[in-house]
Parts: structure tokens; sequence; C-alpha cells
């Protein structure tokens, strides 16, 4: 059997309740796979568990129960192979633009000379449109601007995985929107994994192959793994205008305000893991779900294109 790049297995996260209180389950018997190349957003209310899964991904935090797996190796700690962007930029102050992507590409590569490690850096700045100001300190930087050099600085390192953390939360839908399209070109160059929270759904439609749906906290759950298949390169401003653009949306939105307070999803899998249902909300009737998608197809090796799961029964069960 093949398995996926990243493998998450039956995740739970607990925290021991303040004195007298109980303990809270953030998530439990979460199960997801990311396969090389993929670009994944999690979309879920606050509070149901996002950052939390992302940081035990960054190997920053530890998991109650379960494992996650990369590259068949379980993942226990920090790693150059994983490279994290936090909303809150997270540069190295006292160092330039230039030197703070400087410092991640030489840690990186360490055999590498100075001026490859420039040259290097240069080019990822540039790419982020960053190559008129890569002299100045954080803080001679606008917001949008350190966001950028903080992309360019993990992509720049070329890690197997890309960690995202609503890295354009706190920017302007203008800025934001510049810097979507500068993380889609980077992206489309050099085709690493990526998983990405985010809050905003036209957001995740332009930028994800696959968007996991999560369910409230507590005790939360990944409850379907939504396909998007418009055609790529994509663009914000002809996205919008593909005939199946508002039938993703208006899936995602249904989801989040009328859905993701209850379980609407698989059994266990014949392994007794709780894999997402695989949607594709344009095969969707009237909001409902196609009776005939797959429980379990987001299992290990076996996720299976839409089209081909129409026969495969679908045995959901509800949970409160
Ligand atoms: N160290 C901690 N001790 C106790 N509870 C914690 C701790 N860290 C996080 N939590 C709780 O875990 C839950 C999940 O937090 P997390 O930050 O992962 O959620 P999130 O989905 O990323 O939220 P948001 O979208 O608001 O960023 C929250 O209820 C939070 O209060």
């Amino acid at each position: 059997m093949t398995h996926a790049f990243v493998e998450v297995q039956q995740a739970a996260k607990r925290f021991p309740g303040a004195k007298g209180e109980e303990a809270l389950t953030v998530f439990d018997n979460v199960s997801f796979q990311l396969d090389k190349g993929e670009f994944v957003c999690i979309i879920g209310h606050s509070g149901c568990g996002k950052s939390t899964i992302m940081n035990a991904l960054a190997g920053l935090d530890s998991l109650s129960d379960g494992a996650m797996i990369m590259d068949g190796r379980e993942i226990n700690g920090p790693s150059l192979e994983r490279g994290v962007v936090f909303q809150n930029y997270s540069l190295l102050p006292w160092l330039t633009a230039l030197e703070n992507v400087r410092f991640g590409v030489r840690a990186r590569w360490r055999a590498w000379d100075e001026s490859r490690v420039t040259e290097h850096s240069l080019a990822y700045l540039e790419m982020v449109g960053l190559a008129d100001v890569v002299d100045r300190k954080p803080a001679q930087l606008s917001g949008g601007m350190r966001q950028r050099v903080s992309i360019a600085r993990a992509f720049a390192t070329k890690p197997e995985l890309l960690l995202l953390d609503e890295p354009f939360g706190a920017l302007d839908a203008l800025t934001r929107g510049v810097i979507q399209d500068e993380l889609i070109k980077i992206w489309g160059q050099d085709r690493q994994t990526v998983f990405m929270i985010t809050h905003d759904v036209d957001e995740a439609i332009l930028l994800a192959d696959r968007i996991l749906l999560m369910t409230n906290g507590p005790q939360a759950r990944i409850a379907e793994a939504v396909e998007i298949d418009l055609p790529r390169p994509r663009s914000r401003a002809e996205i919008v205008k593909h005939p199946h653009y508002y039938r993703i949306r208006n899936y995602l939105v249904d989801f989040l305000v009328n859905r993701s307070g209850e379980l609407r999803t698989a059994d266990l899998d014949r392994r007794g893991l709780h894999y997402p249902r695989v949607v594709n909300p344009v095969d969707e009737r009237d909001g409902e779900p196609d009776a005939s998608a797959t429980t379990n197809a987001d299992a290990p090796s076996s996720r299976t294109p839409a089209s081909k799961l129409a026969t495969i029964t679908l045995k959901e069960t509800h949970h409160g």
C-alpha cells in the first residue's frame, strides 16, 4: 500500500481543565491526508482547533492521542522540512528583509557560499515584489510588506511542507489580494505541499485543491473534504466567472452557517479511522449531498475523483 505524503491519524488534543473544571477535548479522531504538492485549506469556526492541528504538524505542540506522519516518519519536533508562516509575521526585527530571508536560507543549505545564499534570497524577495526594499528592517515596512517577507522566507527555504496560519488575516482586502496572487505564482513554480488555515472562503477557493471543513468544538472533527476542481492557473478576476464558483462558495458558506454544529459524515473506515467525507459541491443536488458519494474516499491512497464515486454507497451517521 502506498501512503500519502502527510498522514494525520486519529489525532486528539485535550487540555487539562482549570481548578475543578473538566478537561477540554478540543478535537478528537481527526484523520486526513495531504498528497505531495497539494494545496489544502482548512476552515472552521474560531476555537475548533485549527491552530492546534497546525502547531502539531509544525512539531511545536504535541497531540494527546494519534499520530502525524510525514514521508513515513512521525512528526515529533520542529524541522527545516516544515516551514511555518504565522499571522504576526515573526520576523527578526534587528535584521533587514534580505537578512531575514538569508537567515533561513543559510540554515537550510549550510554548504552554500554567501553569494549563492544572497542570490537565492533576492530571487524570492523579488517574486513577492520587494526587490526595492530588501535593505529595510521590519519596522520600516508596512504590514503587507512584512508578511511578504515571511512568505518569501518560508518558500525560499523550500520546506517539504508549508504551514500557513491565517497568513493574510491582518491585511486589508487590497493588499491581501495582491499577496494571494503572489502566493499563487510562487506556489505554481515550486509546487510545495501547503496546509493553510483561513477564515475566508473566497481565498480558500482561489488557492486550494481541497478544503477541509471542521465542525465546531469542543470535540471537533473534520467533517468533509471539499474538492476544488476549478482549472489552474486561477486568478481572482477570472475565477468568479467560472460556472461552478458560486456552487462551491454557497456550499462552503452553508456548512459554516448551518451545518458546522453537527457532524454529517461517515462511519469509521475499515481500519477504524475517521476520514472526512469527500465532497464535490458541483455534484451535489440542491445543497444536499449526492447520496451516492463516498464515505471514506479520503482513506489512505484511495481518494477517488468525485466522478468515480457513484458506485460507492454512502453510510452516514449523525452526531449532535
Ligand atoms: N494552552 C492551552 N490551554 C488550554 N486551552 C487551550 C490552549 N491552547 C488552545 N486552547 C483552546 O483550544 C481551543 C482551540 O484553539 P485553537 O487556537 O487551535 O483554535 P482555532 O480553530 O485555531 O481558533 P481561531 O480560528 O480563533 O484561531 C480553544 O478553545 C482554545 O481556548
